[in-house]
């Protein structure tokens, strides 16, 4: 019999029995999430399963954002941000509200998630989770609001892909780049209901923002989970974030896949010969190297999303933008993932250089990501983006265009109006654990 992989191994704990992939468990919830658009219709779940009686599985365990229409951009958007906080007030639960930021950045800052953690977001990005090593997935919300009544949830314990990406990163090559890369090799379906684990001395060289970049996207080639197996970084991240160090041994083989697990398939890559990606639209999988879209004039710039809206990704847009000013024909929209990202902007000048440059800085939350406020996309536009979405539509018109790329790419591309090879500019890296124990950017 070979070893277990980190998802076989972490349904076994939460199930209290040992299985494989393939078979289906009932598994306990650790923490459970949704937000504005997803919380109304879960809360509607909750009240018909408990006849309108019911009581939350474990309100310190649960956790509503406002994020999506933050603030709000309609009276609709408005009514369900009342009944998130009211559902809140009256079950206990945490509620961030508007200006906090989005539910994926909160849960992680607020230290509401650890590794070992069985995460449930009604959010197709709470695979996002995986990159502090916690069991983290999307459900809709009627199994969202069944699960904050039982604060139990079946699975079907998914296979494993690999990627291993061995070697240094050149300049100007990020997480985003890798998973762009990855994404265009395996497909969009190329791992659906799979985890997908990131490994290999690249990856454990990877800061902690970095590596949820990574497990964010799994998502995009339809994961199950995204998974990169948690370490002395995570430990360190987790104490200078939060102020504790995890509950958990980080080292505990409980969290790690065995040297024989049994993986679906291994993608192994050499970081070297990485360049950056640029995924065209209309599809996350459309992943090119950037030489072939050089030049492709572009009428916005898109920096945030849960993806790449952290501080490190303002700063290594804000160190290639700094004393520039955008081309006159080129807007660019700036949304901090949180509200402590846009505090940090505030403290450190990263919030002036982008002003300076002539971009808008707004409040913390999805922004146009999904195309809902802040930054929608008209008839022809073409936006360059560090989000993780470029479906049609997506941030806007069916006849507009969104290309997805790395913040080093998008702040390359800003100074030119144009997609712009970033090796073209000198960039930096940022590590967060330093940023978050007091080191200058
Ligand atoms: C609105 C929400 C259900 C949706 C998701 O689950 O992904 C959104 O966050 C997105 O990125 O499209
Ligand atoms: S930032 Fe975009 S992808 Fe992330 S949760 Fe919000 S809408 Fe979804």
């Amino acid at each position: 019999m070979t070893g277990k992989t980190f998802a076989e191994k972490q349904l076994s704990e939460k199930s209290g029995r040992d299985v494989r992939a393939g078979d289906y468990v009932e598994a306990d919830i650790d923490v459970a999430m949704a937000h504005d658009i997803t919380g109304p219709l879960a809360f509607r779940t909750f009240d018909e399963v408990t006849d309108g009686e019911g009581s939350l599985f474990a309100p310190e365990q649960t956790v509503f954002t406002i994020d999506h229409h933050a603030p709000a951009d309609g009276v609709q958007a408005a009514n369900n941000h009342n009944a998130l906080r009211e559902f809140a007030a009256e079950h206990g639960a945490h509620q961030y509200d508007v200006g906090d930021g989005i539910c994926h950045q909160v849960l992680v800052e607020e230290g509401h998630v650890g590794p070992g953690d069985l995460v449930i977001g009604a959010d197709s990005h709470s695979t996002s989770y995986g990159g502090l090593g916690a069991f983290g997935t999307g459900v809709g919300s009627t199994d969202l609001g069944t699960a904050l009544a039982t604060g139990e949830l079946w699975f079907r314990v998914p296979e494993t892909k690999r990627f291993e990406v061995e070697g240094d990163l050149p300049d100007a090559v990020y997480a985003k780049d890798l998973i762009l890369k990855f994404i265009g090799d395996v497909g969009f379906a190329g791992c659906t209901y799979m985890a997908a684990e990131y490994g290999g001395s690249t990856i454990e060289d990877l800061p902690i923002h970095e590596r949820f970049v990574l497990t964010n996207m799994a998502i995009e080639m339809g994961g199950k989970a995204g998974i990169v197996e948690p370490d002395e970084r995570t430990a360190r991240y987790l104490e200078a974030e939060t102020g504790s160090p995890p509950d958990i041994d980080v080292e505990d083989p409980a969290l790690h896949s065995d040297s024989d697990a049994e993986y679906e398939a291994v993608h192994r890559y050499r970081a070297e010969e990485i360049a950056p990606q640029v995924s065209v639209p209309s599809n996350p999988e459309n992943a090119v190297d950037i030489g072939e879209v050089e030049g492709t004039a572009v009428d916005q710039l898109f920096v945030g999303t849960c993806t790449n809206g952290r501080f490190e990704d303002m700063q290594v847009v804000a160190d290639i933008i700094e004393g520039e000013e955008l081309p006159p024909d080129v807007r660019m929209v700036v949304v901090p993932a949180s509200g402590a990202v846009y505090q940090k902007m505030l403290e450190t000048g990263v919030l002036t250089t982008f002003v300076d440059a002539g971009a808008v800085v707004q409040s913390a939350g999805c922004g146009p990501c999904a195309g809902y406020h802040q930054g929608v996309l008209g008839d022809g536009d073409v936006c360059l983006a560090t989000a993780n979405r470029n479906f049609p539509g997506r941030e806007g018109s069916m006849d507009s265009e969104v290309y997805l790329a790395s913040p080093a790419t998008v702040g390359a591309s800003a100074l030119y109006g144009e997609i712009t090879d970033p090796r073209r500019v000198e960039t930096k890296r940022f590590d967060d654990v330093a940023l978050a124990q007091g080191a200058r950017p």
